[in-house]
């Protein structure tokens, strides 16, 4: 089915950062065949499916590049706590007790928010992930899926883990038609003993696939780091070998100009989490500075549970406005910059520039629709200013994913969102003890 939207305001993405006013996309088989101007009525003709979206503006699917999806169960459960204190009395103790129905359900209550936000992309650290990729492979979104590994256990149960993820990431590469790649991912320096992140790093070059970790959130876990081991964690990690393969770290909170030198030397790709990171309390990334050594900066949300949403029109936004207000430049984030992150370098950060990330032709056809009729929109001079520091993610109106509409009206077509509301309400009150309101 050869698929043509027209009449609307195109943000490619693309290297020169086109913006194409009165412009169409066109896909056919998941894949974009034409990005431009709108074609006259006879050559629209030649569509089996023709979009009149005019007044909206298209952009390439938005691209989540940290997260922990099944955590949405746990949002608000614990707030206004720092990192420590939140993972080691509020969520490990639930989360030691999550079954795969949980992951279930919390991750599909994750997709329905992601998907309804205009995320087509996102990458998921977890446990129970078999769970998370077939609810990929239903609802049509695309992911980057790893089990989570974290060491402070019996080596019996460190093997166990390991083993699962090499099987988790050889079973699931390239599955969903390709929606579906894998990373290994140890969680963290703090949580993994350096033979154990060796050993998963040699299994992720084993199966050649990249890694995914937390790196250098806290000011604490530095200290922590040079106390242990005598070295920062960029350092510490460098020397593990980690940044011998293709690297995908979140946060990249607490960084010296040296580290900011080592990740770009060694092409490490960041995933920056402004409002999880302002939440723990953890501090604020030096976004410019990597920007400036040419480290490619992504967004993620983190989870649910420190966010409290899963909303990349918050993060961008965000991550626009904070960097100018710490640095006392406005020009620290602009907004293409802000746009670009949740986009073209958020394919980068999940090393798949080629496929996804821009609207080209020879893409993949992951796509967001905005209606621009909100009082908000209005006036409107620069569309990309508008997308980053005005638009809300309530103005999705239709989601492609891979060329298949998955959000139509704000509604996602492919998951009862009743159904999941209920069983993650069920699952949280159980979880927790607490009432819901
Ligand atoms: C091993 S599965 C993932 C693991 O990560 C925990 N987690 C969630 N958010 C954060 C964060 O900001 N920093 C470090 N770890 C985090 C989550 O609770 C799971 O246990
Ligand atoms: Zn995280």
């Amino acid at each position: 089915m050869k698929t043509l939207i027209y009449g609307v305001t195109v943000i490619t993405a693309n290297a020169a950062f086109d913006v194409i006013p009165n412009g169409a996309v066109a896909f056919e088989n998941g894949v974009i065949t034409y990005v431009g101007p709108t074609p006259d009525e006879k050559a629209r003709a030649a569509y089996d499916e023709v979009l009149d979206g005019r007044g909206g503006v298209v952009l390439p699917g938005l691209i989540n590049t940290h997260c922990h999806a099944a955590m949405a169960l746990l949002r608000g459960y614990a707030d206004d706590l720092p990192l420590q204190a939140w993972l080691e009395e509020k969520m490990w103790p639930l989360e030691a007790r999550f079954t795969a129905e949980h992951v279930r359900w919390g991750s599909l209550l994750a997709i329905a928010e992601m998907l309804k936000t205009g995320t087509t992309t996102f990458v998921d650290m977890y446990d129970h992930m078999d769970e998370v990729a077939r609810n990929v492979e239903e609802t049509g979104i695309r992911a980057v899926l790893c089990r989570g590994v974290i060491g402070l256990c019996p080596r019996e149960v460190q093997v166990a883990k390991l083993e699962e993820a090499k099987a988790f990431a050889r079973a699931w590469r390239g599955a969903a038609d390709g929606r579906i790649t894998t990373m290994m991912a140890p969680h963290a320096p703090y949580t993994c003993p350096p033979d154990y992140i060796r050993e998963i790093v040699d299994a992720a070059a084993e199966l050649d696939v990249p890694v995914h970790i937390h790196l250098s959130e806290t000011a604490r876990e530095v200290e922590q780091n040079v106390r242990d081991y005598g070295v920062r964690p960029v350092e510490h990690l460098r020397r593990l070998g980690v940044f011998d393969r293709p690297t995908l770290v979140a946060h990249a909170v607490h960084l010296t100009d040296e580290e900011i030198a080592i990740l770009a030397e060694h092409g490490v790709k960041v995933s920056h989490n402004p409002g999880s990171n302002l939440k723990l309390a953890s501090g604020i990334a030096p976004v410019p500075k990597l920007l400036a050594k040419g480290v490619t900066v992504s967004l993620g949300t983190d989870s649910a549970a420190s966010n409290n949403n899963l909303d990349l029109f918050e993060e961008m936004r965000l991550a626009a406005l904070l960097h100018k207000g710490h640095t006392q430049d406005p020009l620290a984030v602009p907004a293409a910059e802000a746009l670009k992150m949740a986009t073209i370098y958020g394919a980068d950060a999940v090393f798949q520039r080629d496929r996804i990330g821009s609207l080209e032709v020879g893409k993949r056809a992951d796509l967001v629709l905005l209606d621009t009729r909100a009082p908000h929109w209005h006036p409107h001079y620069d569309p990309v200013s508008h997308v980053v520091y005005a638009a809300r993610a309530s103005d999705v109106r239709r989601v492609y994913v891979d060329g298949r509409l998955v959000v139509e009206n704000g509604v996602c077509l492919t998951i009862d969102e009743e159904r999941v509301r209920y069983e993650a309400s069920r699952l949280a009150a159980e979880l927790t003890g607490r009432s819901l309101f």
